[in-house]
């Protein structure tokens, strides 16, 4: 061991001495020191310091781990040094110092390896052995030797490098278990371990019960979690776990989360417990899981001593979406404790083996929900029956049909931005914008959105209002062609057809996009939006259809972020085809089988065409999109005279939260537009509703070390950056770019550019901004419509940027452009003018 204090070099005993106390019975005292091991003693220190600092949180006594023969105070630890505060040994005290074998600034070479007596002095942490876990041999190692003679403390195995679990050479039966088994990684030290455990079918078997035999995890990642991890002999789970779980009537996620469980023993004490450990899970089971604890604790991120299913309790921490953090969670046969779960693999460990795995490889999901059906039609008798007659008049009523019409229409000409007359502002007197579902009309109050929340688009409860309230914001805009009732009707009839998915009900049509239709329906008991993109094979422009499809389903369904609309699950079929045996082989046409062509087939210069349709189920915005909050003037208050900058600098917040998550994962979003913001109704937001960022039709994924994709001539005009439009370069300052955009017209209440006689141009005012605005802002956004992309904020900045102009302006510190730069001797009004059509 060598000593080295401030930046010499020295012997210990020439450090200053301890000022504080000195402990009773030192012989040694080092204060202010680094000591230099060799890297065998450091990997010693840091496996000692990992088991004495545990804390292994069992109520049972005997089963604390704790070291008796050093008191130990580690303030943090990296994988180079370890920090104590205090560190007592046998005849030693060691106070702020660090462990390292890092030899830095002066090269030193004369390390000695290996020094017995000082492994020795802190080699006791009674009632486990300590092993040390480098690889999976020293795995396989070590559970063999438990098997044949078991340790009687038990063993702790502390994971001290990733290790992968390779099934071909793994015992097929697992290893037995008969004594406590602690399996520590290195969290407290440094980076965690993860342990990848490939699936294998069986890790380990636990032969007993609490208190004599227990597995105990802590600090780990935990990837590619085998099916029955640990199932105790003769357990109801062992063999068929998913069948025997089932017939418990336990619900699928505890299913899903008891992949790693044992059996709950007979004393209905679970063996297994989680401690500060991440279980890395497919997409499939996180959103399950999510999906289930959303349910409960609604969109708040807190919820506590929730039950549900049959043995799935929690308490959870936080949701962000690609993570839920609980506080507890007990599942079957299992216990844990600050556990994580999240679909995301942190860094360092590998991808989830298969990810698109059924999990259990239980029923197909369709025959689970059969059996809830039936049990709901049993359960519900005539309630049920009445409520279906219900529905099915309420789906006829002509009154709900003719809003349907009026749905596509709005929806259609929302999309349209290059219709003309979308651009005139029509404003609402009361400042009180009504979205497309506005009921209650226009009137005072700082709502994004107003409206009887969840009833369909025009229905009868949430018709259109006056003042501001009406589905349509754009009263001059050309008359869209009202679909007769049999095409809604067939429209609907045949997505159902299309999609056979008995977890799906169509409601009803709400927007038409550029590629496809997109419905309103219910799915696996969550509101949803159906998006359908139809594109062709063997036509031309089909292959720009198909790469919109496929990066659309890709991109939208690895996003998870309140801010991000989520997809839930998606599908590509061929559609129907009509007349025709094979399109790949045959020309010829056969007569109709069905009747029906439901979209599918087309025939073009005589050759049969096949038609592909994506499906995208996706979270329901039932808010309208941003384009109508702006246009309805809903971030002006009418009052006061002045833009509502708190909604706005909120607004912003919320949709660079959602860009941040983009560009984190390389995606840049390319089409960025109010239209392409939907909002969803959240009472627990003071505005009334959140930001979810939408269609990623047009967006792109780049590798980690690209900068930018050439040639890429995309997006809206108007929202589009100068760098694109001249060069075809899409980087992540472009979507930065449409922000600004977006952010004026939040400010403005009207869109960016307009439409003349002679066409669509910018406004006249755009990009300035009045110098009653507050300066910061307006500097912000000038700096997003930067013409030099390098110039503009990332979305971390802008973040951070609008985090502090929100607490000024909460403070009442916020300076106009007139306390910056005097009065405009134009003045205000010709500016606002500037939105006045
Ligand atoms: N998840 C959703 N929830 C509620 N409405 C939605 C959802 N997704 C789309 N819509 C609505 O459906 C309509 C069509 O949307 P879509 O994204 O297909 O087309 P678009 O953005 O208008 O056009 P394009 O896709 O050609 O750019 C729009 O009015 C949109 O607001």
């Amino acid at each position: 061991m060598q000593g080295r204090c401030g930046a010499h070099w020295r012997s210990s005993a020439s450090c200053p001495a301890f000022p504080y106390r000195i402990p009773a019975s030192p012989q040694l005292t080092l204060t202010n020191c680094t000591l230099l091991l060799p890297p065998s003693e450091y990997k010693y220190f840091t496996l000692w310091t990992l088991l004495a600092t545990t804390v292994v949180h069992m109520d049972e006594v005997g089963l604390q781990l704790r070291a008796s023969t050093v008191a130990i105070n580690a303030k943090n630890g990296t994988n180079e040094t370890i920090q104590f505060e205090r560190l007592t040994g046998s005849g030693l005290d060691l106070v702020n110092v660090n462990l390292t074998y890092i030899v830095r600034a002066v090269p030193y070479t004369g390390l000695v390896l290996d020094n017995p007596v000082l492994i020795q002095s802190f080699g006791a942490v009674p009632n486990v052995t300590l092993v040390p876990i480098y690889d999976l041999s020293d795995l396989m190692a070590i559970l063999h030797a438990m098997q044949t003679a078991p340790i009687v403390q038990g063993v702790a195995l502390v994971i001290l490098r990733n290790i992968t679990i390779y099934p071909e050479v793994w015992p097929s039966g697992g290893y037995n278990v008969t004594q406590p088994l602690l399996i520590v990684g290195q969290s407290n030290v440094g980076q965690t371990t993860w342990i990848d455990f490939r699936r294998v079918q069986k890790f380990v078997r636990v032969l007993g019960c609490l208190p004599d035999v227990y597995i105990y995890i802590q600090g780990m990642h935990l990837v590619n979690l085998p099916n029955g991890l640990i199932h105790s002999e003769g357990s109801a789970l062992a063999g068929a776990p998913a069948a025997a779980a089932k017939a418990q009537g336990l619900s699928d996620v505890t299913l899903y989360l008891t992949n790693l469980g044992v059996d709950m023993c007979g004393t209905g004490l679970p063996s297994l417990f989680l401690n500060s450990s991440t279980l890395i899970i497919t997409y499939t089971e996180f959103r399950l899981v999510h999906n289930v604890v959303m349910q409960s604790v609604g969109t708040s991120s807190k919820g506590s001593d929730v039950v549900v299913g049959s043995q799935f309790n929690y308490d959870i921490g936080t949701i962000v979406l690609d993570n839920m953090h609980f506080r507890s969670i007990l599942g079957w046969g299992w216990n844990g404790t600050s556990v994580d779960l999240t679909y995301m693999c942190p860094t360092g460990p590998p991808l989830l083996y298969f990810n698109l795995y059924e999990p259990m490889g239980g029923e197909p999901e369709s025959k689970r929900l059969r059996w809830w059906q039936i049990a709901l039609i049993v359960i519900g008798g005539v309630l049920f029956l009445a409520l279906i007659a219900s529905l099915i008049a309420w789906r006829t009523s002509v009154n709900r049909l003719r809003h349907e019409v009026e749905a596509v229409k709005s929806a259609h000409m929302d999309k349209k931005s290059s219709d003309a007359s979308a651009d005139r502002d029509t404003v609402s007197a009361g400042g009180r914008l009504g979205s497309s579902h506005a009921g209650n009309g226009g009137g005072a109050g700082s709502q994004l959105v107003v409206g009887s929340p969840g009833g369909p688009k025009g229905s009868p409860n949430g018709g259109g209002g006056a003042g501001g309230g009406g589905t349509s914001d754009d009263s001059g805009a050309v008359q869209f062609d009202r679909p007769p009732l049999a095409v809604l009707n067939s429209m609907m009839a045949s997505l159902t057809q299309e999609m056979d998915d008995q977890h799906l009900t169509i409601l009803e049509v709400i927007g038409q996009g550029g590629f496809g239709v997109v419905y309103r329906g219910i799915w696996k008991g969550l509101n949803v939006a159906v998006k359908t993109i139809t594109f062709q094979d063997r036509v031309a422009g089909g292959e720009k259809a198909q790469h919109r499809a496929i990066l659309e389903a890709a991109i939208s369904s690895s996003l998870a972020h309140p801010n991000v609309v989520s997809t839930y699950s998606y599908d590509i079929k061929p559609l129907t085809v009509q007349g025709v045996s094979d399109p790949d082989t045959s020309d010829s046409c056969q007569s109709p089988s069905n009747g029906q062509n439901g979209g599918g087939m087309k025939i073009i210069d005589k050759r049969p065409v096949l038609d592909w349709k994506l499906y995208l189920i996706q979270e329901y915005c039932d808010g309208g999109s941003l384009r109508t909050a702006i246009l309805k003037r809903k971030f002006f208050d009418s009052k006061k005279g002045e833009p509502r900058m708190e909604m706005i600098l909120d607004t912003c917040m919320e949709l660079t939260g959602g860009l941040m998550h983009l560009h984190e994962r390389n995606i840049i979003h390319g089409d960025l537009n109010p239209n392409n913001v939907l909002l969803k109704r959240d009472s627990s937001k003071k505005y009334g509703a959140i930001c979810k960022i939408a269609d990623f039709g047009l967006s792109i994924k780049m590798s980690a070390d690209q900068s930018h994709i050439s040639n890429m001539r995309r997006g809206t005009p108007f929202y589009t950056c100068p760098q694109i439009l001249s060069r075809g370069n899409m980087t992540k300052a472009a979507d930065v770019y449409s922000m600004g955009v977006m952010m004026w017209e939040m400010y403005h209440c009207c869109m960016s550019y307009r439409s003349l006689p002679s066409g669509f141009a910018a406004r006249e005012n755009f990009p300035h901004f009045p110098r009653k605005a507050a300066h910061d802002f307006a500097c912000l956004v000038g700096s997003c419509l930067d013409s030099e992309p390098s110039r503009r904020p990332t979305f971390v900045q802008l973040r951070s940027e609008l985090e502090s102009q929100l607490l000024a302006f909460k403070r009442g510190g916020v300076r106009t452009g007139e306390d910056v730069l005097g009065p405009d001797p134009t003045g205000d009004a010709t500016h606002l003018n500037g939105c006045q059509d």
